[in-house]
């Protein structure tokens, strides 16, 4: 298969348009086909030996959701408390999730025995199968704001909480849970940038050619 121009420009735009979306999330029911299309793209995510370490836990309940919203209550408290003076107040006023909000959410995990001991490209680096299992998350990230959903990664939250409220087994490890939802609007840039956390670094200093090497402004 060949794309076209239109198609490839089609492709930019999502990357460059996606967002991790927490405040601005409708209410509006999301049809079952489209949650469908998000999982078969999420599905077809790369993965180290072919080993498609993930599974899917699809949450709309909101007596679920409301556990996980009080399991990242307490970790968010925890967190703001790692940060000092101004940066924590700003911390405090940061939102860091959408989970009531979002009708959606879908927790990734990833069995890191799905194909038993030895598995190809994870001799060496045994993290590979995790890896893949965040393919699956941007597979999803990616799809999710194509179908003009937004969607958010919460991690401030302990695993033990995600455990018990979605009744994960023991041998499998999370990787996260997403908030997903249709939004009011799409904002044009990160939200961590817009309330000053933290700003995009320059492409330039990302990019090294030959060697890595230090620029003036990275030290
Ligand atoms: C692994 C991982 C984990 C998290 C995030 C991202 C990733 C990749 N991000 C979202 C993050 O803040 C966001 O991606 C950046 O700020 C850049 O913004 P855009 O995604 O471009 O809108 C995120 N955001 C948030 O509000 N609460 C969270 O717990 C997390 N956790």
């Amino acid at each position: 298969m060949h794309f076209t121009e239109q198609e490839r420009e089609t492709l930019y735009k999502v990357i460059f348009n996606r967002r991790d979306v927490r405040r601005e999330f409708l209410p509006d029911p999301i049809p079952e086909a489209v949650i469908q299309r998000l999982l078969k793209a999420a599905h077809h995510a790369p993965s180290v030996g072919f080993m498609q370490p993930w599974d899917f836990i699809v949450i709309t309940q909101s007596d679920t959701r409301r556990r996980i919203k009080e399991g990242f209550e307490t970790a968010n408290r925890e967190s703001a408390d790692l940060f000092d003076g101004e940066r924590k107040t700003k911390y405090q006023s940061l939102k860091l999730e959408g989970i009531m909000e979002a009708p959606l959410g879908i927790c990734i995990t990833c069995d890191r025995q799905r194909t038993g001991n030895v598995v190809l490209g994870k001799t060496i680096k045994p993290e590979m199968d995790l890896f893949s299992a965040v393919c699956a998350a941007q597979n999803l990230w990616l799809a999710a704001r194509a179908e003009n959903l937004g969607m958010g990664w919460v991690s401030i939250l302990h695993d033990d909480v995600l455990y018990e409220a979605l009744g994960i087994p023991e041998h499998l490890e999370i990787i996260g849970y997403f908030c997903i939802g249709y939004v009011s609007e799409f904002q044009p840039s990160p939200e961590l940038e817009k309330y000053g956390w933290q700003s995009r670094r320059d492409i330039s200093q990302a990019i090294h050619y030959e060697k890595w090497s230090n620029t003036e402004k990275d030290q």
